[in-house]
């Protein structure tokens, strides 16, 4: 489990069945499709007074849990997912925390022109920017707990990663990044840092769940369009690229 204080729902569960269409090596008569895979837990709130905030500001506060394991030599990962344009036509972004475990956050853009992968560590905060669909996986031996904080005011569309089996690459067990033939050209893949971002009061120092009732530090999550140069920061190059080579 994770830490929480508060009240808690019981989780809406990915099974093996539900990722049927998402995973690198879909057979396997031997695979239990009612497997459990990870554990959603949406729309917390510590207390009441918490809960009419982050409802009064269209935002909801999720947990998940993501055990280690494999599917086939594919790492578990999230299903992924794009998130639609607001009014002002910008797409939504999102923001996670890594809680506990190790995360790779696998952004691409809809057609794979920009591919990024963010590797996170207990207590780092990763921004999705405007246009970016994503995928978590736990590459590591633990429990992964991510939260997140993200605009109630939209769903996600699972169509893009459905429709092409995945995101643009695979991460198998060994290390490696295995390009999904689904599709056509996509860029190779870049590292970036989880980087602080001072408007959003994004950093290691602060937990998602301290920024609950801070509106000007969430007012992006509805407002993308007004913080163009604020995502410009988001996705900062690692030195340590090209850590994730494809597979030849
Ligand atoms: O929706 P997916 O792709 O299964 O990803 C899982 C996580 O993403 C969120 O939908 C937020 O983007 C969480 O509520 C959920 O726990």
């Amino acid at each position: 489990m994770f830490p929480w204080d508060g009240p808690l729902p019981a989780p809406h569960i990915r099974t093996l069945a539900d990722m049927a269409d998402v995973l690198a090596e879909p057979g396997g008569a031997d695979r239990d499709p009612g497997r459990p895979l990870y554990f959603m837990y949406r729309d917390l709130a510590r207390n009441d007074h918490d809960r009419s905030w982050l409802e009064g500001h269209a935002l909801r506060y999720d947990a998940t849990v993501i055990p280690p394991g494999r599917v086939g030599e594919e790492y578990v990962k999230t299903k992924g997912h794009f998130h639609p344009a607001n009014r002002a036509g910008v797409r939504f972004p999102e923001v996670y925390e890594v809680v506990a475990g190790k995360a790779h956050f696998l952004l691409q853009t809809w057609t794979a022109g920009d591919v990024v992968l963010v590797e996170g560590s207990t207590g780092d905060v990763v921004v999705i920017p405007p246009g970016y669909g994503h995928v978590t996986i736990n590459p590591g031996e633990e429990e992964l707990v991510l939260a997140n904080i993200v605009s109630t005011a939209f769903s996600s569309d699972y169509g893009p990663y459905v429709e092409r089996h995945g995101a643009a690459y695979y991460e198998l067990a060994d290390g490696t990044l295995v390009p999904n033939p689904a599709y056509d050209d996509p860029a190779p893949v870049r590292q970036a840092v989880p980087a602080s971002v001072p408007a959003f009061c994004t950093g290691r120092k602060s937990p998602l769940y301290s920024l609950v009732g801070k509106e000007k530090c969430l007012d992006y999550l509805n407002r993308p369009e007004k913080y163009n140069e604020d995502f410009s920061g988001c996705l900062k190059d690692s030195a340590e690229q090209p850590a994730y080579a494809p597979r030849p």
